[in-house]
């Protein structure tokens, strides 16, 4: 290991402790600004800064919520941005006892030579930026590998380049202090059943975690972002309970007790079912050596995001109904979610056919 871990070591495990403590969960609020684009889009909202500062503060000073995070994941532009009273937003969460963290990555491209398989970019200048981000405050990063299931895919190839690059950014991150969160997601679309996404799901975590011993990684000073094994978006749904079953097997089989916390992405799925599915995890008698979390992004703003519509006017209502989506996924963490968080739009699905972030 360099030198440089050794200076980070005990606050990379200190902070990705606190971000893994149960009842709390991370916002993923890190859309890069096409993304996000396509969800101001939705409600009619042009795709401007004041736009996106007007929706992050909408979240970020949302009464009552942040006591439900550990952490929230920002893109580069909401790093330095403010609230309308000029509090700095990483300010703002600080006090809160919510924890900055910043997405690193840049994005996919496509695999030269694959069928439509994908690599993650943003190396360049990858060390320098992380300085740069732990001086604004953030103290952990998020870098997201894509892999789909296929007739042949994933490659071998994709995997080993997938998990190479988690690896190598994870690294990275450590030597400066950032604690990476590493996510490789695996999307639903297919007509694949569960137990194909649980075989899957395995192998490319197991490879990840190869990968992760290879360069270094201080497992403890990390966390894992996986998709919730699932089947296929074009195959029959299945209960949470069977949900829950096939993705701690999996989570069990490839990932290390060293790791604090699993904080599950959404993936298109309706905020009621990602909510349900992690509360069914959290039930199931079955050692789980880490937290069992939540890094929603759709499945924590997109009713709010409907409610807000863009207008001032409806700001506390929007708020109230992320208060919910935030208390609903703590109580889930815990296995203690009793439903009823699901009416109307929280029951709405997100899954986008070949969505391209
Ligand atoms: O393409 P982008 O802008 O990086 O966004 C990808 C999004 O996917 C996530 O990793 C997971 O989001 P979901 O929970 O909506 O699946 C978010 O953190 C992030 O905003």
């Amino acid at each position: 290991m360099s030198a440089f871990l050794g200076n980070y070591a005990e606050e990379l495990i200190k902070n990705a402790k606190y971000i893994a403590t149960p009842g709390k969960g991370i916002l993923a609020a890190d859309e890069s600004t096409g993304t996000i684009g396509k969800r101001l889009s939705s409600i009619s909202v042009e795709n401007t800064e004041h736009n996106r500062q007007s929706l992050r503060e909408l979240l970020f000073t949302a009464p009552n919520a942040l006591p439900y995070l550990s952490g929230v994941i920002l893109f580069e532009e909401t790093l330095y941005q403010k609230t309308s009273d000029g509090k700095p937003f990483v300010e703002l969460l600080k006090e809160n006892n919510v924890i900055p963290g910043i997405k690193v990555d840049k994005g996919v491209v496509e695999l030269a030579g694959t069928n439509g398989e994908t690599t993650t970019q943003g190396f360049d200048s990858l060390g320098s930026r992380c300085q740069q981000y732990y001086k604004a405050g953030a103290r952990f990063a998020k870098w997201r590998a894509v892999l789909k299931i296929g007739p042949t895919e994933p490659s071998e190839l994709s995997i080993q380049q997938n998990a190479q690059g988690l690896a190598r950014y994870a690294r990275i991150c450590q030597d400066w202090g950032l604690v990476p969160i590493v996510e490789p997601e695996i999307l639903t679309d297919g007509n694949h059943d569960i137990k194909k996404c649980a075989a899957v799901t395995e192998t490319v975590l197991a490879a990840v975690y190869k990968a992760l011993n290879d360069h270094h990684v201080l497992l403890e000073g990390t966390l894992l972002k996986p998709n919730m094994v699932t089947p296929g978006s074009d195959s029959p749904k299945v209960t949470p309970e069977v949900i829950a079953e096939h993705t701690v097997l999996a989570l069990r089989r490839t990932v290390p007790p060293a790791v604090p916390g699993i904080v599950f992405l959404s993936g298109g799925q309706s905020e009621e079912e990602a909510t349900l599915n992690l509360n069914a995890m959290n039930k199931l008698d079955s050692l789980k050596p880490w937290t069992l979390s939540f890094s929603f992004g759709r499945a924590l703003q997109q009713s709010t995001l409907k409610t807000w519509g863009g207008k001032k006017e409806n700001v506390g209502k929007a708020q109230e109904t992320f208060l919910l989506r935030c208390k609903s996924n703590s109580e889930a963490t815990l296995g203690k979610y009793g439903g009823g968080g699901g009416g109307g739009l929280a029951s709405e699905s997100l899954f986008v056919k070949g969505y391209k972030y």
